[in-house]
């Protein structure tokens, strides 16, 4: 039985593919699945299911306790993989299967896909060659929208510390003037959804100029924590939460604090589906708007061009930047976050979806900004991210009364 992985760069046509997959048009080499039943695991699916439910009022994988939609990301990948295998289909396509996964889920996903290759083929499509699944005897890559078959290659390492040396991070412009040295307190906090426990008693500070990774296996309470913070989760109100010295929902309003976050998640991109050009994206990051609507001042504009030349995206700056590669627009987006130089930045599963080497950069952006700054980083991931270097990690341990925290 043939088990296939189809590598990806942040230039392939993922979606294009997919496309012409389901309507039969595959490519030669993969022909043996023409005519065979073929089911997607992608958050495309998930998507269309959490729509579907919505639309008709049903459930089609919401269990009797808990809507799709309310599960966490890694809850709804394996909601959505034992649908998916129940139906039994001959071939699933697993589209980057281990983003935001857990590493004990990710070693959980392996060995069911290992059984279940006896009588299902699987087509992996993985940004990472490291993520290619044990079982794999067919390679193919996906160039644009131009399918190849590829020899079995090992997985890259690839370095790039030495990336945006050249160039120091641009100074600010915004002044956030009377902030206190504790940017965030949690004292106690304890949340629950009914009688479900999600946090028990966490304890966290954050200071200026932190640099914090927040981990925690799937489903324990990362999202709900950075809710709390950013969002306006109302779980919030009545907990001893503390925001720039000020007590969540006394006062300050949700605007107030989020003008002093930085905030980056992949799912943001799809917000800014117009034509903006790079500049005028990232002179938005010093404005909080999502389009420009007022003429920029020349001091914007130079520092945005400081940050564009850091960027080594100074050819491209009038560029519309839904013309980018995927990995450009992560790496633009990222530094629209910062170019205000907030006191917190929270960056969340920014290298989900994303090949090695633009993983790779994006960490080298992200450990200089942390270097360079007065920034406090909250960096969310399940990935122990390579060459990453936060000084603290926040370490969310699940059990029957909620999630603790352990600091290590
Ligand atoms: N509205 C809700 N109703 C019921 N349960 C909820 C709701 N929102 C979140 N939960 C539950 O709270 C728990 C924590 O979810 P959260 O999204 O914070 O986890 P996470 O650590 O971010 O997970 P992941 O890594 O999978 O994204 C999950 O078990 C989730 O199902």
């Amino acid at each position: 039985m043939n088990h296939w992985v189809i590598y990806l760069d942040n230039k392939s046509d993922k979606k294009g593919f997919l496309k012409d997959f389901q309507k039969g048009r595959t490519p030669q080499a993969l022909q043996e699945f023409e005519h065979k039943a073929g089911r997607l695991f992608s958050p495309f699916t998930l998507e269309k299911l959490i729509d579907e439910e919505d639309k008709h009022d049903k459930k089609i994988i919401s269990s009797e306790h808990q809507a799709l939609e309310t599960m966490s990301s890694g809850e709804q990948k394996r909601a959505l993989l034992y649908y998916l295998l129940k139906e039994n289909p001959d071939y699933i396509i697993l589209d980057n299967p281990f983003d935001n996964l857990d590493i004990a889920f990710q070693e959980e996903l392996k060995s069911i896909l290992k059984d279940h290759s006896k009588h299902i083929s699987f087509i992996q499509l993985a940004s990472r060659k490291s993520d290619t699944l044990s079982f794999i005897n067919c390679f193919g890559k996906l160039n644009e929208n131009i399918f190849t078959t590829t020899e079995n290659t090992t997985s890259n390492d690839i370095e790039i510390d030495s990336a945006f040396n050249a160039v120091r991070i641009p100074h600010a412009i915004t002044t956030f003037s009377n902030l206190e040295p504790t940017l965030i307190n949690f004292k106690n906090v304890s949340i629950s959804y009914g009688e479900k426990k999600i946090l028990n008693n966490i304890n966290w500070t954050v200071k200026k100029g932190d640099f914090w990774q927040l981990s925690g296996t799937n489903g324990s309470g990362k999202s709900t924590m950075l809710s709390m913070i950013f969002g306006d989760n109302p779980k919030a109100y009545g907990q001893n939460i503390y925001l720039f010295g000020n007590k969540k929902g006394s006062g300050e309003s949700v605007w107030d604090i989020k003008q002093k976050i930085g905030y980056y998640a992949p799912a943001i991109t799809l917000k800014f589906n117009g034509r903006h050009s790079i500049e005028h994206m990232l002179i938005s990051g010093l404005t909080d708007s999502v389009g420009l609507y007022t003429i920029p001042t020349e001091l914007q504009k130079r520092i945005v061009n400081q940050w564009l030349t850091l960027l080594d995206l100074q050819d491209l700056k009038n560029t519309y930047f839904n013309t980018l590669s995927t990995g450009q627009q992560r790496l633009v987006m990222t530094a629209r976050a910062m170019v205000k130089r907030p006191p917190i930045l929270i960056l969340d599963e920014p290298t989900a979806g994303m090949d090695d080497e633009s993983a790779s950069l994006m960490v080298s952006l992200v450990n200089k900004f942390a270097e360079e700054t007065d920034t406090a980083i909250i960096f969310v991931s399940h990935r122990k991210e390579k060459g990453l270097k936060p000084e603290q990690i926040l370490d969310l341990i699940p059990s029957e009364n909620g999630s603790s925290g352990v600091i290590k």
